[in-house]
C-alpha cells in the first residue's frame, strides 16, 4: 500500500441524484472531473489526513466499488431526509465487512465519515433478493430502518445498474420488507404490519385496550407522559403530550435532555426510539425523534410509521398522513385492508469514498 493514495469525492458535482447516473455507476472518471478530493495516507487510520486538489483521472475503467483492496472500505453515503447512512456493498458475504466498533468510528462526525448508521447490502436469504443489516452510530444493531431501506433500494439499483421503476424483496431483522423505486425517484416501502402487543414491542408497560399499549402513563423525571407503544420491527414510544398538557409544541422540547431518559427507561428492556408529536390536522402530523443508538436525528422512517399507527389508535388522525420531520416530509399510510404500513419518501446519494479500516 505504501505510496498509494486513496481519494474521497466529497460531492456529486452535478447535484443530480446518483441513481440517475447509474450507467456510470460509481465511476471515478465521472466524479473526479470537478470535485475536491481528500488525500491521505492509508496508515493514518482515522487520526489524521491531508487535503489536496487533484487533476482529473482518465484511465480507470472499473467501477469504484469493484476495487477490493484489503484494509480499505469503499462506501457510498446516502441520506433519507437528512437521516444519513454509510452504504457498504456486502453482496459477496453474509458477514458484515465492518465491525460494530469500526461502525462507531466511521459514523463519528469529527473523526470519521459521519453518519447515523452503517448499512450492509447482503445476499438474499429465504428466497429474498437481498438482506439488509445495519449498525447504529453507537454500534448497536437494530432490526430495521425505514429511511435506510429507501437508501438501500437506491444503492442496489445503482450497483446493479438498474433503471426506472424497480422493486426488491429484502430480508431484515424485522422480516420481509419490499421497497419500490418509483418513476419520480422516490421510494415507496411496504413496511409490514405494526406489532402492538406489549411483550413483542417490547415494553413492560401494561397493555390497555385489546392487548395494546395506548395512552399509558410513563413517568420520566417526575413528569407523567401519555405514551403509545408500537413496534415496526424496532421499538417506538410515541407521545402527544403529558397528563397535564396534551398539546405538544415539538420545537420547544429539549430533546438531548429528555431523549436519553426515554431511551433508557426501565419500561423498555431493549431501549426505545421515542417520537414527540404535534397534531397539525387529522392528516398532517409534525414530529421530532430521539433514536435508540443514534440520538436526535433529522428523520426516522420507522418512527413516522409508528406515529401514524399511534395517532390512529388514539383517534387523533386518519390512516393516511403527511408526517413532517426536521429533515422533511414522509407520506405514511396504514392500510385498513391488509394492516400493512406504507412509507413514501426520498433517498439521495451524497458522496462516495474509501477509508482505511
Ligand atoms: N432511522 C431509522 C431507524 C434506525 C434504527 C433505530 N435507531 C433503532 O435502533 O431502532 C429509520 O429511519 O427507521
Amino acid at each position: 500500500m505504501a505510496g498509494t493514495s486513496i481519494s474521497i469525492a466529497l460531492s456529486n458535482p452535478t447535484r443530480r441524484p446518483l441513481a440517475s447516473l447509474s450507467s456510470r455507476r460509481f465511476s471515478p472518471d465521472f466524479y473526479s472531473s470537478s470535485s475536491v478530493r481528500f488525500l491521505y495516507r492509508p496508515s493514518f487510520r482515522f487520526s489524521t489526513f491531508r487535503m489536496s486538489v487533484e487533476a482529473p483521472e482518465k484511465s480507470q475503467k472499473t467501477s469504484f466499488l469493484d476495487r477490493k483492496e484489503s484494509g480499505v472500505l469503499h462506501f457510498v453515503k446516502y441520506h433519507g431526509l437528512g437521516n444519513d447512512f454509510i452504504l457498504v456493498d456486502n453482496r459477496s458475504s453474509l458477514e458484515p465487512r465492518v465491525t460494530p466498533e469500526q461502525a462507531v468510528k466511521l459514523c463519528d462526525r469529527n473523526f470519521g465519515i459521519g453518519a447515523d448508521g452503517v448499512i450492509f447490502a447482503m445476499p438474499g436469504i429465504n428466497g429474498t433478493d437481498y438482506s439488509m443489516r445495519i449498525f447504529n452510530s453507537d454500534g448497536s444493531e437494530p432490526e430495521m430502518c425505514g429511511n435506510g431501506v429507501r437508501c438501500f433500494a437506491r444503492f442496489v439499483a445503482d450497483l446493479e445498474n438498474l433503471h426506472g421503476t424497480q422493486s426488491f424483496t429484502i430480508h431484515t431483522g424485522a422480516g420481509l420488507i419490499v421497497p419500490e423505486i418509483r418513476e419520480d425517484g422516490k421510494v415507496k416501502v411496504n413496511m409490514g404490519q405494526p406489532i402492538l402487543t406489549a411483550a413483542d414491542i417490547p415494553t413492560k408497560l401494561p397493555d390497555t385496550k385489546n392487548g395494546v399499549v395506548v395512552q399509558e402513563k410513563l413517568v420520566v423525571d417526575g413528569i407523567s407522559w401519555k405514551v403509545t407503544c408500537v413496534s415496526m420491527g424496532n421499538p417506538h414510544c410515541v407521545t402527544f403530550g403529558t397528563e397535564h398538557s396534551e398539546a405538544l409544541q415539538v420545537d420547544d422540547l429539549n430533546l438531548r435532555e429528555i431523549g436519553p431518559r426515554f431511551e433508557h427507561h426501565e419500561m423498555f428492556p431493549s431501549r426505545t426510539n421515542t417520537e414527540f408529536v404535534e397534531v397539525i390536522s387529522r392528516t398532517h402530523l409534525k414530529m421530532r425523534v430521539w433514536e435508540r443508538g443514534a440520538g436526535a436525528t433529522l428523520a426516522c422512517g420507522t418512527g413516522a410509521c409508528a406515529v401514524v399507527v399511534a395517532a390512529v389508535l388514539e383517534g387523533r388522525a386518519e390512516r393516511s398522513c403527511t408526517v413532517d420531520l426536521p429533515g422533511g416530509p414522509l407520506e405514511i399510510e396504514w392500510s385498513e385492508e391488509d394492516n400493512l404500513v406504507y412509507m413514501t419518501g426520498p433517498a439521495e446519494a451524497v458522496f462516495y469514498g474509501s477509508i482505511p479500516i
